[in-house]
């Protein structure tokens, strides 16, 4: 389906000279075809990303996957592919997803980096309105979106909107966004952490962009 999308652009909807065309599918930037699909659609696409650690999000993951199958074996289970020696199992989408050069090196063989916009996931939940604004300007729009429009709730334990669109209210991203995480073994993460840090550094050099991770 996702393809199809992306393949036949008269699926798209019309959009005026005053209007931007939005698409968001997390696995396009991880699925092999893409880059040379959308390219081939339309070259002039701009592309934003949203990464956060690699670890965490291997986490995060994982508990969506959990909430939907409760049988899944354990985190540490699925991680390694060989318990014993440490090696990871990249064949794990929660662990492959996080190898960001990768995919950026793929993207790379069609887009320059002037189409790519990299948003850090942990500025987006310490300063969203700083992150709305980076994409905003890379969009070419006028800065609309600012710190007015966010308030931090503590309940939900993330930053939420004083007032959508087209409501009075406030409102949340919903209950699959910011969920608790399982407890996973510090060892099992120092692991990891260590398997993603020549990754991470790589991502930095191609980007130009340090997100701290390490
Ligand atoms: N404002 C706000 N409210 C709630 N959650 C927030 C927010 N900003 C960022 N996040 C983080 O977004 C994570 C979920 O996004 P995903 O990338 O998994 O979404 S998607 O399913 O790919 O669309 C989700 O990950 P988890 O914490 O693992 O649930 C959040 O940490």
């Amino acid at each position: 389906m996702q393809e199809d999308r992306i393949e036949a652009g008269n699926l798209m909807p019309r959009t005026l000279e005053s209007q931007i065309t939005m698409e968001k599918t997390p696995s396009y930037f991880v699925t092999k075809e893409a880059p040379r699909r959308l390219f081939a659609l339309s070259r002039h696409t701009k592309l934003i990303v949203v990464v956060r650690d690699p670890v965490t999000r291997a986490v995060s993951d994982y508990t969506q996957t959990l909430s939907k199958q409760p049988g899944l074996p354990s985190f540490q289970s699925l991680t390694f592919r060989n318990s014993t020696t440490g090696l990871i199992d990249t064949s794990w989408s929660a662990v492959r997803i996080g190898i960001y050069a990768k995919h950026l090196e793929n993207w790379l063989r069609y887009f320059p980096l002037s189409k790519f916009l990299f948003v850090s996931g942990e500025r987006l939940v310490t300063d969203p309105a700083g992150e709305m604004g980076r994409v905003q300007d890379f969009l070419g729009l006028k800065r609309v979106v600012t710190d007015k429009h966010f308030y931090f709730n503590q309940t939900k334990g993330f930053p939420c909107l004083k007032k959508p669109e087209g409501s009075t209210r406030p409102r949340c991203l919903g209950k699959s966004k910011g969920r608790p995480h399982p407890q996973i073994s510090p060892e099992v993460l120092l692991r990891l952490r260590e398997f993603y840090r020549p990754f991470n550094m790589k991502f930095y050099q191609m980007t130009g962009h340090d997100f701290g991770w390490d």
